[in-house]
């Protein structure tokens, strides 16, 4: 790699010629710092690309970075060069002081910047995506966190990390069929693979940025990743239709709305949009911009802040993921928002979630937050109290104080509230070694909760009265899909009972490798940065466990779902009602185990009351029979989901054990070397998972023998009407 680009003051690709700063800025598989070149004596910004935490191939990451030197742009970030340090890529950079947009939003403007300023902002990127399209580009990963800012106001837009060009061919063109971005910003497109995109899919995430940028953050950016990928496909494309959007100017939303049409032909190219009405009235970017952050401090020290505020919020959520299993349980049981085996269930959740719900979410969390804002840099206290609190959750059931780690020192939450950006200087990273970065991070812990068994009952119970609605939304991480909501709220429902937090060295975690919501869908171990954002890929191991049948039958596979052509009709032509959820009893009807037919079994013959019941059931047979059809039909197509799901853990925990692999352990604990406690933990939960799907499996059994059942009873019902009929008949005849 080394040199790269057409600068004409060509960069080293010797480490020791860079010295690395204070980190500021991280995202889903790089930390960024400031740094000086020392030949030049000039700050620069070196991003350190964990290889270990990236999905994309050496190959591939090269030619991201050549791709990155080869931009001449102003609004476009370029690479000065790249090379590789132990186990990360650096890419050398210009450094841009006053960071990302997101991180602007996160400190000082967290209800989104004025429609000015906005102007501004999207002008540039635009001007930035009109050049990258042209060149043959589609960046993926278009948002606030990536459109970064000089301390002059310049806009320029970074991050290739995720970046195609519609050129290529082959693997690479293949690969676009996966998801790749970040959920809240993907195009509907995008997320439904093997209908395949091309830069019309950065038109719409540019169309979200703009909500971000006036909202101070994404629609649906606080509901978990899968639950954004559906309502991005079922709900109605966003826009600035609410109360709260009365401000802005009729061709803002105009233009919003222009880049948020579903249908990606309908959408205008960058280039036409460029020349919209909305844009004839932005102002210079050193005019409207400068005045954001000319009285904040120091980006390092926002930085910092923010980790604090990540880490306070990390020690309310965090505990290990086999705990967070477990608890997940009960909500597994109903469906729960990223694991959720009931398709329709999670559709109509979906669809009766509404953007206002964010607002209501958004007004919840501003009313936690404590003092006026005298200064903007205060306002970031507060934003870190806000943040401290589950929206919804009163500030009463916050712990006392939750105490955080940072380089060494113990710093609780409540000092990060009073500090008002007065974050000393030895608190920071000073040198990190060359290739030593990743290593680098902020330790946070929490001390072991109560048992699996007390919590889950606890959280069951609690989570009954819990009024607010789980808002977090974040990193699909395999090992951590089922920890979302319920279980969420009944913890910290918990917590605030009394449990103060406290930091042990025995479970220390990585701030940013946290489950932090509104961010990636990702695959384990890939870590979850930049709080609001992070790459997006299928994983398809659900796919792979599915029977040849249903792979011959497969039309889509949307992350964990696998939709085959044989469910999706039956899918579709089920009443959404009518899905038996109760258990029927008293069966008389056993399926065999080992031969897997029905068996009479006439101990539980039905007594007579449920006979007169039948009898006495004034509904005419023709009308009970296509329902009695309709439900025999939907449960056994639930009998064949649940034996699928089953079939593909039980193939998972077999392919584990051939290949000596068990399913990724719990970061913390493996950190912690008590690994084997984790393995026991994960064989547990899988185990209990098992035994669940068995039960379910029981109980839908049990209520398809009781239709049968009455099937048979309503046919003798039917033969006995039919001979009276005859016989009257007979006798009329006769008579
Ligand atoms: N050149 C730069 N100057 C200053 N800050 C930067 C620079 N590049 C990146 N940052 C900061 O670092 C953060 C993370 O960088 P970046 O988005 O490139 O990482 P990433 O791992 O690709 O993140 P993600 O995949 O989550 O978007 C940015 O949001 C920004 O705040």
């Amino acid at each position: 790699m080394g040199r790269m680009g057409l600068n004409p003051r060509p960069y080293s690709a010797n480490p020791t010629d860079y010295k690395l700063l204070e980190e500021v800025g991280y995202g889903a598989s790089a930390t960024v710092y400031r740094a000086i070149y020392l030949p030049f004596n000039e700050v620069v910004a070196v991003k350190c690309l964990d290889l270990d935490r990236c999905f994309s191939n050496l190959d591939d990451i090269r030619r991201e970075a050549q791709t990155m030197s080869l931009i001449d742009h102003p609004n476009v970030i370029k690479a000065y060069c790249s090379f590789v340090v132990e186990r990360n890529l650096w890419v050398v950079m210009p450094f841009m002081a006053e960071g990302s947009c997101l991180h602007l939003m996160k400190i000082a403007y967290p209800d989104g910047f004025e429609e000015a300023a906005i102007c501004t902002i999207l002008k540039e990127t635009l001007k930035a995506l009109e050049y990258l399209h042209r060149q043959g580009h589609i960046h993926r990963d278009v948002k606030a966190g990536n459109i970064l800012l000089d301390s002059s106001g310049f806009v320029k837009l970074a991050d290739f990390g995720v970046s195609a060009c519609m050129f290529d061919t082959g693997e690479r063109q293949r690969s676009r069929n996966t998801f790749v971005g970040t959920p809240c910003w993907m195009a509907p497109e995008v997320l439904q693979p093997g209908s395949g995109y091309n830069s019309k899919a950065d038109i719409w995430s540019f169309g979200i940025t703009a909500l971000e940028l006036a909202h101070g953050h994404a629609p649906f950016s606080k509901y978990p990743p899968m639950k954004v990928l559906l309502m991005t496909i079922q709900n109605a494309p966003p826009g600035l239709d609410y109360d709260r959007d009365k401000k802005f100017s009729k061709l803002f939303k105009e233009m919003v709305a222009m880049c948020l049409v579903k249908d990606p032909t309908k959408r205008p190219t960058a280039e036409k949009l460029l020349k919209h009405s909305f844009f004839k009235q932005a102002k210079p970017p050193e005019v409207s911009l400068k005045k954001l952050f000319v009285d904040l401090p120091p980006l390092s020290n926002r930085v910092k802040a923010l980790q604090l505020k990540d880490a306070a919020q990390l020690a309310l959520k965090k505990m290990p993921s086999a705990e967070q299993e477990a608890l997940s349980q009960s909500e597994y049981n109903r469906g729960v928002s990223a694991w959720n085996f009931d398709i329709e269930d999670l559709k109509a959740q979906a669809s009766l979630i509404r953007d206002d719900d964010d607002l209501t979410e958004g007004k919840e969390d501003d009313e936690m937050i404590m003092t006026s804002t005298t200064s903007a840099y205060e306002k970031d206290s507060n934003d870190c109290r806000s943040s401290l609190g589950q929206p919804g959750i009163s500030s009463e059931l916050l712990p006392a104080e939750s105490k955080v780690k940072l380089n060494g020192d113990e710093v609780s939450s409540s000092e990060c509230l009073n500090k008002k950006g007065k974050i000393h200087q030895s608190d920071l990273v000073e040198s990190p070694r060359p290739g030593k970065v990743s290593s680098m991070k902020n330790g946070i812990s929490n001390e072991m909760m109560p048992s699996t068994s007390e919590m889950d009952l606890q959280a069951k119970a609690k989570s009954q009265t819990m009024k607010s609605r789980q808002t977090h939304s974040g990193p699909l991480v395999q090992n951590m899909v089922l920890s979302h909501s319920l279980s969420e709220r009944g913890r910290t429902t918990e917590r605030g009972e009394g449990e103060t937090l406290q930091v042990t060295d025995r479970a220390k975690c990585e701030v940013r490798r946290a489950p932090s919501f509104s961010g990636p869908l990702m695959l384990p171990n890939r870590a979850s940065a930049n709080s609001l954002s992070a790459p997006i890929k299928s994983s398809g191991g659900f796919r792979d466990s599915l029977d040849e049948k249903s792979k011959a039958n497969l039309v889509q596979i949307k992350g964990r779902f696998s939709v085959t052509s044989e469910n999706l009709d039956l899918v579709k032509d089920i009443p959404l009602g009518a899905v038996p959820r109760r258990s029927s009893q008293g069966s008389p009807l056993r399926k065999s185990a080992s031969v897997g037919d029905w068996m009479f079994d006439s101990r539980q013959t039905p007594n007579c009351q449920s006979s007169k019941e039948f009898s006495c059931n004034s509904l005419p047979a023709n009308v009970i029979m296509p329902h009695l059809q309709n439900l025999f039909q939907q449960t056994s197509l639930q009998q064949d989901l649940i034996m699928s799901l089953l079939n593909s853990f039980q193939t998972a925990e077999v392919d584990a054990a051939q290949n000596g692999k068990l399913p990724p352990l719990p970061r913390s604990l493996e950190n912690n070397g008590i690994a084997d406690l984790a393995a026991s933990q994960r064989e547990r939960l899988l185990l209990l998972r098992i035994t669940e799907l068995q039960a379910r499996m029981a109980i839908l059994t049990e209520e398809l023998t009781a239709e049968k059942l009455k099937h048979m009873q309503l046919q003798q019902q039917l033969s006995s009407l039919s001979i009276q009929e005859e016989n009257g008949g007979q006798m009329e005849g006769d008579v």
